[in-house]
């Protein structure tokens, strides 16, 4: 029941609101694109795009934010603070949901720092609850191998060729030293030497955790580099270099088509953007459209 055109009737300056507060946050600091992109795909992971990432702990539910993979690692939510402000000043409350914020956030990420439009969807709700629990459980970790990988993805109704362009978020953005400490340290079948070297150089064997470093050689650009950077085993997590072995198996001919074909990678990205927009989404008479996107409505 998405669809393109949702808030064209309702408020027809919504999606260009949003995108103005985007816009001066990513021109403010490029990582926020990245930091927003990856809001959307830890919101839809679990239990759908329904903004529940959102929501802060209460005495009835502890929420996402305190999960592992969010924990001192989710930004971005003052930015959807502002966001939500400014659609609701444009829209009046009531009408725009912090689950499409989410949602056009990340297109509009990825557009401002140079990736394509795509055929961004519309007309979610606000789920009335989260679930640390369901965090921990649903959202991939880095440590994860290939079948891991892969079978998490199945279980949220995607597929590998998904799962390797949907990895390729990762062209943009910073990790934590704690994320790939062990592949740095442990991993030199699979590593280049030179990353290695700036990698080991802000992550010590012990302490440095929240040090960072980018995921990509071009981690403010939307661009394909991160395919080819794959191919040098240069992926600085251990679930990045999962999707390229170099043997033919597993994400290896995704990996080597998107890599050359950057254009392919642009369109196709959007491609699985739609797809992973579209789990579970509340609609109709389910959920609410929240006032405030850290909180259920009184
Ligand atoms: C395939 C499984 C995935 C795993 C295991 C994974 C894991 C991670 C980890 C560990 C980080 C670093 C967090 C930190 O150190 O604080 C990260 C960052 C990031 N991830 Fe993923 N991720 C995956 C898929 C995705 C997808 C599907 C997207 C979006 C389409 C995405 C977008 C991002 C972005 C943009 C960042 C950088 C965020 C920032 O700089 O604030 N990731 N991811
Ligand atoms: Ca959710």
């Amino acid at each position: 029941q998405l669809n393109p055109d949702y808030y064209d009737k309702l408020c027809p300056e919504a999606l260009s609101a949003i995108k103005k507060v985007v816009e001066e946050a990513v021109a403010r600091e490029p990582r926020m694109g990245a930091s927003l992109l990856r809001l959307h795909f830890h919101d839809c992971f679990v239990n759908g795009c329904d903004g529940s990432i959102l929501l802060d702990d209460t005495p009835t539910f502890t929420g996402e934010k305190t999960a592992a993979p969010n924990k001192n690692s989710a930004r971005g939510f003052e930015v959807v603070d502002q966001i939500k402000a400014a659609a609701d000043a444009a829209c009046g409350a009531g009408v725009v949901s912090c689950a499409d914020i989410l949602a056009v956030a990340a297109h509009d990420s990825v557009v401002a720092l140079g990736g394509r439009p795509y055929n961004l969807q519309v007309g979610r709700r606000d789920a009335l609850t989260a679930s640390k629990a369901a965090a921990n459980n649903d959202i991939p970790r880095p440590t994860f191998n290939f079948a891991a990988l892969l079978s998490n993805f199945q279980s949220h109704g995607l597929g590998l060729k998904d799962l390797v362009l949907l990895s390729g978020g990762h062209t943009v953005g910073l990790a934590r030293c704690t994320n790939f400490r062990s592949r740095v340290y442990n991993e030199t079948a699979n590593l280049d030497a030179s990353l290695a070297a700036s990698a080991r150089a802000v992550c010590p064997p012990a302490g440095g955790d929240d040090n960072l470093a980018p995921l990509d050689s071009t981690s403010t650009a939307f661009d394909a580099a991160y395919f080819r950077g794959l191919m040098k085993n240069r992926g600085l997590l251990h679930s990045d270099q999962q999707l390229y072995k170099g043997d033919g198996s597993g994400g290896d001919r995704y990996v080597k088509y998107y890599g050359e074909n950057g254009e392919a990678f642009w369109k196709d990205f959007g491609v699985s953007m739609v797809r992973m927009g579209n789990m579970g989404p509340l609609t109709g008479g389910n959920g609410q459209i929240r006032n405030n996107c850290r909180k259920v409505n009184s």
